[in-house]
Parts: structure tokens; C-alpha cells; sequence
């Protein structure tokens, strides 16, 4: 099977994270898409981050209804910071019979060329492009395929911000992880 890596840091979850993981797996030739959940992005602070278990069970609540998604903590067993190389590295091993690509907002192409060997991840991988507002990625790799689908303006940050400012996060993520973090009293 063709399998699309969805890596993030997921904290929270949001539509937009769903929608691009839906777009992914409908409209592409990846018959799947797992949300691989990092604890830590070599490039971001830790202030905000939640710990990876609430992050992971945030994302296996938003997806348990879609039979093609699934959840992986894969990498809280790896050392840290989450260099994607390594991850993709094992599963590979793990998973013989499997194609891995990555799943990846725009965003993240800028500063794709530091990332820990980079042109290996392109060479043996490939990257699935979902456009981002406010970015403009031009990047030319046989590899890297630009999907065409609605830009959509949400990131976690404003989730993160719009709580903390006692504000509703309604239809911004799914009313099980609106739920689950109003019960725990997160992000406040
Ligand atoms: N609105 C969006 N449009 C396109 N790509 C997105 C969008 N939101 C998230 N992504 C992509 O999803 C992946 C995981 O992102 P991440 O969990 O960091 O979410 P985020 O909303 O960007 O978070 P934060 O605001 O905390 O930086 C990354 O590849 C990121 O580019
Ligand atoms: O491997 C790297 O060098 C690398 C550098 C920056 C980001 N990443 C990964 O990219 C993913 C997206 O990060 P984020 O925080 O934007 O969701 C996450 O899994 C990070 O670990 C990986």
C-alpha cells in the first residue's frame, strides 16, 4: 500500500489537519494517511506544546470514524528532537511492503532545505505538497507533487490563542476534542 505520513506536532488538532489528511487520501493515489504525532519539531519551542500523549489522543479521537486514517506514536519512542529521516528510516524497515510519502503544508517547504538530510527524504520518499496561505512554495523536485485543493486559514496557534482568550473553538476541531479539552482544562 501507498501510505501518505502525516507528521506534525498536532497541537491541537484542527479541521484544516483533517481536511488536507481527507484531500489526501480521496484524491491522490496514498490509499492511507497516518498522523504520525512528534513530540518535538526540531525547529519549534516547547512552551506551548502539550505533552504527546494528549496531543496523541486528541488526533485518535478526531480520526477513529475514518476507516483510511490511523494514529501512530511511533516516534515517542525515538530519541529527540523528531527528525523525520529517522522515522521514515523505520518504518521503512518496519514495514517492507509499504511506499511512504509525506504529507506536508506549504509552509513547511521553506525551510525544508534544514532539514536533517533532506535530499534523502526527497530522493527516497517524495513529498505531497497541500498549499498554505501566505506561502508561496516554489520548489522543483520530480518529487514533490502540489496538490491543488482550497487554502485554508487556521493553524493551531489560533486554536491555542482564540482558548486562551475565552473564546468558542467550535467547528474549528471536531466536538470530541473540543470535549476532551474543555475536560481537561487545556491551552487555559
Ligand atoms: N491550514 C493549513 N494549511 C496547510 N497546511 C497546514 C495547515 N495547518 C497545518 N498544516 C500542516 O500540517 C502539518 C502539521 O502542522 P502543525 O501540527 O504544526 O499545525 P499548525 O497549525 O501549523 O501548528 P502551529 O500553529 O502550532 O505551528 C504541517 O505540515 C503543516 O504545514
Ligand atoms: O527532520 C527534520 O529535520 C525536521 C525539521 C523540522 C520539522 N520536522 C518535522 O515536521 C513535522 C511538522 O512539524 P509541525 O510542528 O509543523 O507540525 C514534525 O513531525 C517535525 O518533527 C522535521
Amino acid at each position: 500500500m501507498k501510505i501518505g505520513l502525516f507528521f506534525g506536532s498536532f497541537n491541537p488538532i484542527h479541521v484544516g489537519h483533517l481536511i488536507i489528511a481527507n484531500v489526501m487520501q480521496d484524491q491522490t493515489d496514498l490509499d492511507e494517511v497516518w498522523f504520525v504525532v512528534s513530540p518535538q519539531n526540531p525547529f519549534k519551542a516547547r512552551k506551548t506544546l502539550l505533552h504527546e500523549f494528549d496531543r496523541l489522543k486528541m488526533v485518535e479521537l478526531a480520526i477513529a470514524d475514518h476507516f483510511f486514517f490511523k494514529a501512530s506514536d511511533v516516534e515517542f519512542h525515538m530519541p529527540k528532537p523528531s527528525y523525520t529521516i529517522d522515522t521514515l528510516t523505520l518504518l521503512s524497515e518496519k514495514f517492507p511492503n509499504h511506499e511512504f510519502r509525506l504529507i506536508v503544508g506549504g509552509d513547511n517547504l521553506q525551510h525544508f532545505h534544514k532539514w536533517k538530510n533532506h535530499e534523502q527524504i526527497l530522493e527516497h520518499f517524495g513529498l505531497y505538497v497541500y498549499p498554505r496561505p501566505g506561502v508561496d512554495p516554489t520548489f522543483e523536485h520530480p518529487n514533490v507533487r502540489f496538490v491543488s485543493a482550497p487554502m485554508m486559514d487556521i493553524s493551531a496557534t489560533f486554536v491555542r490563542s482564540t482558548i486562551e482568550a475565552g473564546k468558542s473553538i467550535k467547528y474549528l476541531l471536531p466536538e470530541k476534542v473540543e470535549e476532551y479539552i474543555k475536560d481537561k482544562k487545556l491551552y487555559i
